[in-house]
Formats: C-alpha cells, structure tokens, sequence
C-alpha cells in the first residue's frame, strides 16, 4: 500500500472544455479541503461520500482563481482503490498547472508517469495484461484496436490464460502424484489424455501468438512503402488512398524525387504511407539519392505497394523490384488497367503474396486495395472481442509457455517419462503467470508503467 497522496492532471493538454485534476491517497480529502471550498457554507469536503459531487471555488491560499466542481470517491471505491478526489475546472493547461501547484502545496506529492494505474494493479483493481490494456485504449486512434484494447481491459486475456492455466495446472497435480508416489494406487495418467490436454493448451496459445501481428497493426497501424518503376504511377495511388491532392503528379518519369509521407485511414487500418522516388538507373546525384531512399524505405516497411504499369512490357526495374519483394508483405499493384494490358504478370506472381490489377484514377480501386490489404495483414479475420496478446513482454511470454508446451508433448511421444514432461508443464506454468502478472517482479511492473502518460 502506498501512503502518499498524489497529484496530477488527468486530461490531455492543451485548450479544452473541461481540465481534470486527480487526487489519490490517504490525504485526498484534506488536500482537497485546502483547494476547494464548497460554495454551500453548509457542505464540508471531509463529509463528502463516495460517488457524490459538490460545486465551488478553486483556491490558491485565499484567492479563488476559478470555479468548477469536485468530485469525491471513497477506498476502496475508485479507480485506484484509494481515496480519490477529482477537481474538474476550467479547461487550458494555465489554470489546471495552478491547480496541481495548489494541490502540491497543500501536501500532495506530483504523480509519476502511470502511478494511478500501478497503484490500482497494486490494489488488485486490475490485472497487469488489464493496466497494460488501459495504455493501449488511450493510444487507439481506431474502433478496431480500441475494441481489442477493450476487450483486454474487460478481462479476455486474463480469462483465457488463466483457463489455459487451470488446465495444466490440473494436469500437473495428476503429474505430481504419479511421480511422486508411482507405488500408491494414483492411475497412470493414459498418454491419449495427456497428449489431447496439452494439444489442445498448445492450441490455444498458437492462435494468440499467430493473431500478434495483426492486433499489433489494428492497435499501431503499419508503415506502408509505395514503391516501382517511374510513371507507374505511385503518386496517383498515394493520391488515391489519401482522398486529396497530396503528391504532385505529372506524366514526367522521375516526378517524385524525395519520400513524401501520409498517414490514411483504410478500413480499419491506419497506413502510414510513404510514396518514394521511381526506381530506375540514373545519372543525377539528386534522384540517385531518391532512389536511395526508396530502397530503404521498402526495406523498414511492414507492408509494401509495388506498382507497375500494366500499360507497358514488364521491365529490368520491375523484376529487380518483385525480387526484392520475395518473402515480404508486399501486394504487386497492375495499373492503368483501364488502357491495353502489355504487362505479363504472371512473371513477377511468385514474389507477391497477391497480384492485383487496379486503375489508381478510379476511386473504386481504393476498395479493392483495402480488401487486399486486410486480407494480407491478417486483421480481417480478427474478432475484437477475442483475447488477443497486446506487447512484446506479453508475446514472449506466450511464446514461451507455447514452446514449453511443445517440449512436454516432443516428451511424451519420445517416451522420457513423466517427470521430463512436468518439467516441461511447470515452466508453462511459470510463463503463463509471468503473463498475466502474478509474481511479476518490480523490473517487469517498473517496465509495464514506464511507458504511461504522467496523469495516467
Ligand atoms: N471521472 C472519471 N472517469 C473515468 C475514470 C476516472 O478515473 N475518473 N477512469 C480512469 O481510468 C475510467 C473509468 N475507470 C474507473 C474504474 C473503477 C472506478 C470505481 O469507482 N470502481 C469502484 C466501483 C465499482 C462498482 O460500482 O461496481 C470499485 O472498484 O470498487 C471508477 C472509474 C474512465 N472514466
Ligand atoms: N491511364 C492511366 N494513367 C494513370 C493511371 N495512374 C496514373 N496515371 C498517369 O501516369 C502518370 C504518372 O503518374 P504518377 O502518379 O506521377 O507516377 P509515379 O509513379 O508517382 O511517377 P514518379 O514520381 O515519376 O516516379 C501520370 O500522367 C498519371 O496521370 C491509371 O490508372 N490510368
Ligand atoms: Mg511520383
């Protein structure tokens, strides 16, 4: 239990409507006693229960500086799980900083960054996978990874690990017993039944670890190179995607010369894209270092455009593109499809996961690449209201209790008895608690609340 008193503002800055101050702590009401006096002389900020509102005066010393209304929460009540006092006064961070100033004159100490979060996870108001699921909901920028987040937040994750847990653990008590006392009557567990067990954990666990990349690219969006030879017709596409004018686009091959950015809203995922210079052999040290650019661009990227244009023979440049797109999460785009198709797309097929014609000029097209993309990305065949891993310390986790898993199955079919395998299920076990929390160590919970907003 902590036992300082907290303060901080818990809304985002800039100008607002409203700007909130939280208080949390044992001290929250004799702070807040200081700070806000109650505009009916009849009402006393200590007497104030739980989940009940009073309208008054915010002060610093004897001057009120402005008026607005607190809000007060009784431990184990609130959001921490300590006394809490909010104070909601006008919004612009001038007259919140005031306020916190007031606050931490009359005692309280400022919050650190996620300490109203670790506090709840430390009053058990909330698991880690929980407080790690808050951070995910205040950075969502899209219904998609903000429902995931939600989902986390209502428990899925700690619901289905702790049922995957339930399941080992039982088996590790049949495990135990045997080993522990083969002479007493404990039946042998039959193998059939350990292997349909831990199959089935081991199931379980593959299907969080290989829907990873498609929460991570609905909960942060993905960099998206748009790449190919010049005139193909990248800035049209970039135009395309992005519903206005961003790149300048001219029938001259070599129009774009540096990256040009923009982050766009597709179905459910937000791309930043990145339009480059067309690649080609080049004599100009300015375009050279374009194409430089390009290249690298399409290297770092989590999902690749390549366009060509279908309006003309398949070139050098194109084959030295698709080769270098072999193995990535790349899409061929063949534009232009409104005109004479010369291209032979079935040459560059096997380097994309999908070969898809388009006209970049038409808005239909814009559809089209969607689908392609969700489907790629995998984040089509998401269920929002699934448990899903959000992190890396929650995927290597995971992945740890998945490869356990697999170790104490490789132990069964390889006949090495019994307590080679309830070794293999205890460091499961131990992996699936480093998941959901239990037992986790200062570092992991400092690592956990390090990456929160001060307020948070
Ligand atoms: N004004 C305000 N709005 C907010 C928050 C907050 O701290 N303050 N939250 C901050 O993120 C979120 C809501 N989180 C909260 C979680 C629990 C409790 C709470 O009072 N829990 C009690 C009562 C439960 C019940 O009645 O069933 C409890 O746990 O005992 C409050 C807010 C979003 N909205
Ligand atoms: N007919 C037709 N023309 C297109 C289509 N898409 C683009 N174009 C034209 O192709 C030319 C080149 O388009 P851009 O978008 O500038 O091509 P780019 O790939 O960005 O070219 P660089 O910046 O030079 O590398 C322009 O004249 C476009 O109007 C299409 O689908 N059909
Ligand atoms: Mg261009």
């Amino acid at each position: 239990m902590e036992h300082s008193t907290i303060a901080a503002i818990a809304t985002a800055p800039g100008a607002g409507g409203i700007a909130v101050v939280r208080l949390s702590g044992p001290e929250s009401y004799a702070v807040a006693a200081k700070v806000f006096h109650p505009a009916n002389p009849a009402k006393r900020v200590e007497d104030a229960k739980g989940y009940t509102a009073l309208f008054g005066h915010f002060m610093e010393g004897e001057e009120a500086f402005d008026e607005g209304v607190a809000l007060f929460f009784r431990a184990p009540h609130s959001y921490t799980g300590e006394d809490v006092v909010e104070l909601s006064c006008h919004g612009g961070s001038a007259v919140a900083r005031r306020l916190v100033e007031s606050c931490i004159a009359a005692g309280a100490a400022p919050a650190a960054p996620g300490e109203y979060t670790r506090r709840a996870f430390l009053n058990g108001k909330l698991g880690l996978t929980q407080a790690e699921a808050v951070m995910d909901l205040i950075s969502a920028d899209g219904r998609q990874g903000a429902a995931l987040a939600n989902a986390s937040l209502n428990g899925a994750l700690a619901k289905k690990i702790g049922a995957e847990k339930d399941a080992l653990t039982a088996l590790q008590a049949h495990l135990t017993a045997w080993v522990d006392f083969p002479e007493e009557d404990v039946p042998a567990l039959e193998d059939a039944q350990l292997v349909s067990t831990l199959t089935a954990v081991k199931g379980e666990l593959d299907t969080l670890i290989r829907n990873y990349d498609a929460g991570a690219v609905l909960r942060e969006g993905v960099d998206c190179a748009i790449v190919g030879r010049p005139n193909a017709g990248k800035s049209t596409l970039l135009n395309l995607l992005a519903g206005f004018d961003r790149a300048i686009v001219t029938p001259v091959a070599g129009t774009t010369r540096d990256v040009v950015e923009q982050a766009v809203r597709l179905g459910d995922i937000r791309l930043n894209l990145f339009d480059t210079a067309g690649l080609r052999e080049t004599e100009d040290a300015i375009e050279a270092e374009g194409i430089r650019r390009s290249w690298k661009k399409l290297d770092e990227a989590g999902l690749i455009l390549a366009v060509f244009d279908g309006s003309e023979p398949l070139t050098r440049e194109d084959l030295a593109l698709a080769q270098r797109c072999a193995g990535r999460p790349a899409i061929a785009l063949v534009n232009k499809e409104d005109k004479p198709t010369q291209f032979d797309a079935e040459i560059i097929a096997g380097d994309f996961a999908m070969v898809i014609p388009v006209c970049c000029q038409e808005e239909g097209s814009r559809r089209v690449i969607a689908a392609a993309v969700a489907r790629l990305l995998g984040t089509n065949n998401i269920d929002p209201h699934a448990a899903s891993l959000s992190g890396q310390r929650q995927l290597a986790a995971a992945t740890r209790a998945r490869d356990a898993v697999a170790g104490a199955l490789d132990a069964v079919s390889g006949g090495f008895g019994l307590d080679a395998v309830s070794v293999c299920v205890d460091d499961a076990l131990a992996a699936l608690c480093d998941l959901t929390g239990e037992n986790a160590s200062e570092n992991v919970i400092n690592e956990v609340f390090e990456r929160f907003c001060v307020g948070k």
